[in-house]
């Protein structure tokens, strides 16, 4: 299979150490034996505080998406080293580029392109462009709840939602850098344009990657209907 992994930068970079990218680069390793594969890395809490240092250096908010895009491709890079020569040593900047360097059988690594939306909806975009088979997000929580699972104690996980009730779900968030909280807008008519089978689960433990490639019971499902 093709498969595009948006991993989040609340997991991957979370502790400010190489655990995580070690377990990702492990389990990757396996993976990319039997599939072809691209990660799109977040920015994670070091992401968030640069760009705070922007915003209080009066930057407009496509100057601190910037910023935060620059954390995500350092991200990007530390995963790189994980992987060692499996994974393609130079971060794409943009789809056509990520496209061509798959062509070499390495796993290609990417953070952000351009300002106004989060990496998960570079995850998106990157899986129409490449006509990916699967699309796997991994976030902090187990998969979108009926509302923050880290503000209410009584939210509940949704197995199956379609594109469109995302798009309702989602359409009043915050769209200023740093916070694309959990879903994009982008990301989510990106899906359900390109009608993109995409599972949404924590990565907290990296084995749930493997759960989500062989289509085991895990997160969100996004169906379409
Ligand atoms: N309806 C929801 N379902 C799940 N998570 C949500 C929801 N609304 C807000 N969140 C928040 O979104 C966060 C995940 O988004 P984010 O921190 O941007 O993750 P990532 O680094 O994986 O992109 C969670 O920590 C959770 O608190
Ligand atoms: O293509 C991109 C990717 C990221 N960002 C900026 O970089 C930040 C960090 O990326 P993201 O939110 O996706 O990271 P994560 O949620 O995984 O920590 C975002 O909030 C945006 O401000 C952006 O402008 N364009």
């Amino acid at each position: 299979m093709r498969i595009v992994i948006a991993l989040g930068g609340s997991i991957l970079i979370k502790q400010y150490s190489h655990e995580k990218f070690q377990e990702y680069g492990e389990i990757l390793k396996e993976l990319h034996k039997d599939h072809e594969i691209f990660i799109v890395v977040g920015g994670g809490k070091p992401a968030r505080e640069y760009i705070k240092i922007a915003r209080d250096l009066n930057s407009g908010e496509a100057q601190c998406d910037d910023i935060g895009i620059e954390i995500t491709r350092l991200n990007a890079k530390l995963l790189t080293l994980a992987l060692g020569n499996i994974a393609y040593p130079a971060i794409p900047t943009n789809f056509h580029e990520a496209h061509s360097y798959s062509a070499y059988g390495k796993i290609v690594i990417m953070g952000g392109t351009e300002p106004a939306h989060s990496t998960d909806a570079v995850g998106a975009i990157l899986a129409e462009y490449v006509k990916a088979d699967l699309l796997i997000n991994l976030t902090s929580v187990d998969g979108m709840y009926n509302k923050d699972p880290n503000k209410y104690e009584d939210a509940e996980l949704i197995e199956e939602i379609t594109a469109e009730e995302m798009i309702e779900f989602i359409k009043d968030k915050e769209v200023n850098a740093g916070t694309y909280e959990f879903f994009d807008m982008t990301a989510i008519q990106m899906i359900k344009r390109g009608k993109l089978e995409t599972i949404i689960a924590s990565g907290e433990n990296p084995q749930n990657l493997i759960k989500a490639v062989n289509k085991e019971k895990i997160g969100t499902k996004i169906i379409f209907k």
